[in-house]
């Protein structure tokens, strides 16, 4: 991990709301600052994938602070009206930018952990099958929505949360992401499917 206070001297740190890292009036984060913060865990849940393992970047409140103010700059100025957040890694940035954005937030569980009437969609990710949930009563027409995950790998959790959306009859704005694997095919799957995504970082399968 790098020493993060080394990074200070080429940041000049801005107290606005929301909280921007600057150089002039661009914003500079970049793809290399943030990547070390994300371990390469190989074999990790099962033998021949490659985990990409996001802890080492909430030990860095700086690091963690990028991430947050860089997809808070993107979707400031936009017409989102909902964040929703998926299971369980998309709650650590979720309710974050929700929060920032001053949107209401909606909850996409894994299956069982919602008390009222829910809606559901079975799914396959890079190792496993899963089903999510959301409340029914969530989301209407009209509703703009953001997904938030931390990682795209084949793009089947993204996709079932993106099918509960349009179920409902709202829209999907976009699906952010911090990781993206682009080699699983995740982003070209929900792109060919209509919905834009973003990341903030990209692997190669065989990056470490
Ligand atoms: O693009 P996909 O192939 O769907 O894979 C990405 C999903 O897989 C991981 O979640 P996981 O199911 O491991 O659950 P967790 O967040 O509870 O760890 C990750 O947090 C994404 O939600
Ligand atoms: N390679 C991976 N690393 C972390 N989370 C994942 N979810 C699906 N594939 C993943």
């Amino acid at each position: 991990m790098p020493d993060v206070d080394s990074l200070e001297p080429e940041l000049t740190y801005v107290h606005n709301w929301p909280y921007t890292f600057t150089s002039g009036s661009l914003m500079i984060f970049d793809e290399i600052t943030l990547k070390p913060y994300i371990r390469a865990v190989p074999d990790f849940p099962k033998p021949g994938v490659v985990f990409r393992d996001i802890t080492p970047l909430f030990q860095s409140p700086r690091a963690f602070r990028m991430v947050v103010d860089s997809l808070v700059q993107r979707y400031v100025e936009t017409e989102i009206t909902h964040i929703a957040a998926l299971d369980a890694r998309g709650f650590l940035i979720g309710p974050m930018l929700a929060y920032a954005l001053n949107k209401p937030l909606v909850l996409f569980r894994k299956k069982g952990k919602l008390p009222a009437e829910a809606l559901m969609e079975t799914y396959q990710t890079e190792y496993g099958d899963a089903v999510i949930e959301v409340h029914k009563d969530t989301l209407c027409e009209g509703d703009s929505v953001l997904l938030v995950d931390d990682l795209i790998a084949t793009g089947g959790t993204l996709m079932a949360a993106a099918n509960l959306v349009r179920r409902m009859g709202a829209h999907v704005y976009e699906a952010a992401a911090i990781v993206d694997l682009p080699e699983l095919g995740g982003s070209l799957r929900l792109n060919d499917a209509g919905i834009s995504t973003f990341s903030l970082v990209a692997f190669e399968l065989s990056e470490r």
